[in-house]
């Protein structure tokens, strides 16, 4: 039976999500503060962790980091408003598992549960057999799509996956820089030897070192058997390093080693192992920036570098987007066990006008959500979130020029308005239902209806 903890203020929602989860066989547990689920994660062993984001002692990710610091391998379910979508993404990139969106739907939760605890069973199996396949038979399908920009990187990984280069892949988060890297092993000859994947943004300095290269019996507290590193683990095959500008600088001294001669030393040990890896990389932010404050070593950078790959953000892609969405809303129905085979043209639109800040993740969830709450056989717009749903109309450049004397203040004033608006004819003027939704209390929201005005 897995134990699951629950984090968050609210004691009925906790209750709620506890007794559904116990239907579900799951042993659930519920904390109300930062502290206490501290206090939990440190006497007890748990199977996955589901936090609020915003608790009364503490910021979600601030949070995060304390649990990943005490259990680094324990999947940390975010759950968050959609206003908060971009610390979500950011909460990603420092190694939470997966966010769901507020208010939160048990079935969604069940799933993303269950996928947590899949992928953890994976990687164990990996640490013990010493392999990983790129996945699950037929859980690791790539799409392409046809938008030029991502034809030519297609071309591209075509050309550099038989080869044994460096990569470096650059792009934001969620743009599928692990599937891309995933492909390039497929298509390398080294695809019969395993694929191991590191975040790097999730490990503290303390565990990067055991973690890459492994450690010896004995050599720090903890440390109470012998550990192979992951470029043991990946021998003769791929190492994928997430998010590498996290590394510190010595941890990049080390890699250089590993890379240029094919050697490293377990921590506490004093023998060379010799190491047959190919080094794919990937990163959101500029590593040239990082070499010139001084941060990350040059020498490794280009040794890393030997080729780059840019990956769009979903913004950038066009119609690959409707390719994409039919991609999730298959795999939505598989999962949910649900039948919705149309996706309305409206919400095709909807899709290509947003911005999407968490890219091919967030269309995921998206999509997965929306498949769950629709009832009818085409999905609607009625269950898109409302940034999607009711995209913010951003001033044309021609009545920004019109508009030069109206202060910043004004025009955000104006937005956030409508917003306000819109929300409460959306909840039928139930205003603490638009504070939860807006994420603000109830007194700012009584502040802001007088201050613009709004009849209620
Ligand atoms: N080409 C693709 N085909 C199908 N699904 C994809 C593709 N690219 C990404 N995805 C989906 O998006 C999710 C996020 O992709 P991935 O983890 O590769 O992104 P990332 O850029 O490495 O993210 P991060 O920087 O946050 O680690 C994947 O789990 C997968 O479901």
């Amino acid at each position: 039976m897995s134990k699951v903890l629950i984090i968050d203020d609210d004691p009925t929602f906790c209750v709620m999500l506890k007794s559904f989860l116990i239907k579900k066989d799951f042993d659930a547990y519920e904390v109300h503060n930062a502290k206490q689920s501290i206090k939990a994660i440190q006497q007890q062993d748990f199977d996955i962790i589901l936090t609020d984001f915003r608790l009364p002692d503490i910021n979600g990710l601030d949070l995060l980091k304390s649990i990943k610091n005490i259990v680094p391998h324990t999947p940390v379910i975010l759950m968050t408003s959609y206003a908060n979508i971009r610390t979500a993404v950011n909460a990603i990139k420092m190694g939470a598992y997966e966010y769901v969106t507020k208010p939160i739907n048990p079935d969604e939760v069940l799933a993303t549960i269950n996928n947590a605890l899949n992928s953890v069973e994976e990687k164990r199996s990996l640490a013990k057999t010493g392999t990983r396949n790129t996945g699950a038979p037929g859980s690791f399908q790539f799409i392409s799509g046809r938008s030029a920009v991502f034809e030519k990187i297609h071309e591209h990984i075509e050309l550099v996956a038989p080869t044994n280069m460096s990569i470096l892949i650059h792009g934001e988060s969620g743009t599928g820089k692990e599937y891309v890297s995933r492909l390039i092993h497929q298509k390398s000859k080294r695809n019969d030897r395993p694929f191991v994947a590191i975040d790097c943004g999730a490990l503290s300095d303390e565990l990067a070192a055991s973690e890459l290269f492994g450690h010896v019996k004995g050599s720090f507290t903890g440390a109470t058997n012998e550990k192979k590193g992951q470029f043991e683990v990946a021998a003769g095959g791929t190492l994928f390093l997430d998010e590498i500008g996290n590394l510190s600088y010595e941890i990049q001294v080390k890699l250089l080693r590993a890379t240029q001669e094919r050697k490293i030393r377990k921590v506490g040990g004093n023998t060379d192992i010799e190491v047959d890896v190919r080094l794919i990389a990937a990163t959101n932010e500029d590593l040239t920036k990082a070499v010139s404050r001084g941060e990350f070593r040059e020498d490794l950078y280009h040794r890393i570098n030997e080729f780059q790959l840019k990956i769009p953000p979903l913004r950038k892609r066009g119609a690959d987007i409707k390719e994409f969405a039919y991609h999730f809303l298959k795999i939505s129905n598989q999962e949910l066990d649900t039948d919705i085979q149309e996706i309305d043209e409206e919400v095709i639109d909807k899709f290509l006008n947003y911005s999407w800040p968490g890219n091919i993740r967030e269309l995921k969830n998206v999509l997965k959500r929306a498949v769950l709450l629709e009832k009818n056989p085409s999905l609607g717009a009625a269950n898109l979130p409302d940034e999607i749903r009711y995209p913010m109309e951003v001033d044309s450049p021609q009545s920004v020029e019109d508009d030069q004397g109206i202060a910043l203040r004004t025009v955000t004033e104006k937005k956030e308005k409508e917003m306000i608006l819109r929300t409460l004819e959306q909840v039928k003027y139930n205003k603490s239902k638009a504070a939860r939704i807006l994420n603000i209390d109830r007194k700012t929201l009584y502040n802001k209806i007088k201050q613009f005005n709004i009849e209620v």
